[in-house]
């Protein structure tokens, strides 16, 4: 329905109406001022007519969420003449206008800071409201806005005019799920595609999803695809967003970004309708990303970033100074040097004759730095605004290349002793940091497959590679499942008796660990780490 801000009153109910915040299909949103204490607030007009009222939902929504840290206060709500109005905290930025203002400044994406900040946050806020039964289901950028000075770090979900709960209040029931094809509701650009292109029930996992595919985006140089034509004025240009959506693999959205953010898609597309999400590792996951990658302070939300943390160069030798070069150009980079083969194949564990091993680690040391390089300028070029840079997204996480590194000591190993220290090292650098295997990870895992299983011959090890599109492979077990292996995994690596024992060992601790749902690495399955070390030493 049409919305003439000219016929809205200047007060309502004790508030002085000032400036337009925003508006949008449903209404408008003011700034107010309260005509006795002067205090100000977010008041949200509404014609009481309008053929979606959801002012009135949120009305109802909430008091559900009031005192959760993100969440606004509903200071009053009423009727006057016609006009539904609620008034609730006076925020600042949406995230929305952030992300533009980035785009002004000359960036083409987000940095990894930001992002890493505004996944914590926002995850928490989905924790928050799912565990008041509440959905919020249009999570965009537009949806999340920053607070005002002094909470100006903190993300504050609003609009909740989309929201339901998803516990009857009647039966204390989870909504139930249903096979007839839903209309869409939500946003064109973050909702899941199996709220947006299949037509399902929206649950939680749906919220996680499109937080997923918005830190994606944010991510993304130019944003997500589906996104760059602005919104759909026909059928058909929405039928080709929801199209490309669907057709999205993961690994291709996350081209170049650190692995968390594809584990966490594909997490959220795994879980099930009833399923309540694991929040908690997922915050502590986008936290070791941030700390691996040099962040701290990092549960704020700090806009424009400070400058990204420096590798220190070493002493006595100038700074290099970087050429520009992007994800993609780098993978080609290091594709077109694998092809060069400058260096003679690299040294195996059965093969004595090799050249020394001190000299091979060197080498790989260097493949490491060159892979864990950084698109960080270090221009010191300055906004328009006199703004510092924002610090540029890491092509590979300090994380990802330590792992890599690891991964290069076991293929460089020329005896047990030398694959029980990478293992020691693997265990440790694990234990101290996030729990999750990630892809590198489990490159290592394949690499020590290959070593133990034969070493003499290229092996592809499918068996612990994580990245296997099989169905089946990809169905997640139930949790004691994964316990009760590992545990016997634990056992029998105590008495391997033979490298080719201790590869199936490998083998199945990486396949089992893959299928587990968030892929971490239990109590057990450090002891089975720390017995495969002790077990090599032995069988050296
Ligand atoms: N509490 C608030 N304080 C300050 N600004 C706000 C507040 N709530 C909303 N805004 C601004 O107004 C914009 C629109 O708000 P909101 O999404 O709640 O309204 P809406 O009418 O439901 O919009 P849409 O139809 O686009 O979903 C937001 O993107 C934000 O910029």
């Amino acid at each position: 329905m049409a919305h003439n801000s000219d016929t809205i009153p200047r007060r309502m109910g004790n508030y002085w109406l000032q400036d337009r915040l925003g508006s949008g299909y449903s209404g408008s949103i003011f700034k107010a001022r309260h005509v006795h204490d002067n205090t100000f607030v977010a008041l949200k007009v509404q014609d009481i007519d309008h053929e979606c009222p959801t002012n009135r939902y949120e009305q109802a929504i909430y008091p559900l969420l009031q005192g959760g840290e993100g969440m606004p206060r509903l200071w009053a709500s009423g009727i006057q003449g016609k006009w539904h109005y609620l008034v609730i905290s006076l925020l600042g930025r949406s995230l929305e206008s952030i992300y533009r203002e980035n785009l002004q400044w000359g960036h083409n994406r987000m940095d990894l800071r930001s992002v890493c900040s505004i996944a914590i946050q926002v995850i928490a806020r989905l924790q928050i409201m799912h565990n008041r039964e509440v959905l919020h289901r249009d999570i965009q950028l537009g949806n999340c806005a920053i607070g005002l000075t002094p909470e100006e770090d903190t993300i504050y979900m609003i609009d909740f005019g989309f929201s339901k709960r998803y516990i009857e209040s009647h039966t204390r029931r989870h909504i139930p799920d249903s096979k007839e094809k839903r209309d869409f509701l939500g946003n064109y650009w973050f909702t899941s595609v199996n709220v947006h292109c299949k037509g399902k029930v929206p649950s939680r996992r749906d919220d996680l999803e499109a937080a997923a595919l918005m830190f994606i985006h944010l991510l993304t140089p130019g944003g997500l695809s589906w996104t760059r034509n602005g919104v759909p004025k026909t059928d058909s240009a929405h039928d080709r967003i929801k199209r490309a959506k669907k057709n999205a693999r993961p690994e291709d959205l996350c081209k170049g970004m650190p692995s968390e953010f594809e584990e966490f898609l594909r997490y959220c597309r795994r879980l099930k309708f009833f399923e309540c999400p694991d929040y908690d590792h997922w915050k502590d996951e986008f936290q070791a990303l941030a700390q691996d990658s040099g962040f701290t302070d990092i549960e704020r939300f700090i806009w424009p970033p400070p400058p990204a943390p420096k590798v220190q160069p070493q002493a006595g030798r100038p700074a290099p100074t970087r050429p520009t070069i992007d994800a993609d150009e780098m993978e080609n980079v290091l594709k077109d040097l694998a092809k060069l083969q400058l260096n003679p194949p690299r040294p195996i564990l059965g093969d004595q004759t090799n050249v020394p091993a001190p000299a091979r680690r060197n080498d790989s040391k260097k493949a490491s730095e060159i892979i864990s390089v950084s698109d960080s300028s270090e221009d010191d070029e300055s906004r328009p605004n006199g703004q510092p840079l924002p610090p540029c997204t890491p092509v590979r996480t300090k994380k990802a290349s330590q792992l890599q590194k690891l991964k290069l000591s076991v293929l460089d190993s020329t005896d047990n002793a030398a694959l029980a220290v990478a293992v020691e090292e693997f265990t440790k650098f694990l234990q101290l940091g996030s729990k999750t295997l990630t892809k590198e990870g489990f490159a290592f895992l394949d690499a020590l497959y290959k070593q133990l299983a034969d070493p003499s011959i290229f092996v592809l090890p499918l068996r612990t590679l994580r990245s296997v599109n099989r169905e089946d492979d990809r169905a997640p077990q139930p949790a004691h499942v994964k316990l009760g292996v590992v545990a016997r995994l634990r056992r029998e690596v105590g008495i391997a008796s033979s490298n080719r024992v201790l590869a199936n060992l490998v083998a199945d601790f990486g396949a089992v660990t893959n299928k587990s749902s968030g892929r971490t690495i239990t109590k057990d399955g450090f002891a089975f780490l720390e017995g495969l070390a002790a077990r090599l030493q032995a069988l050296n």
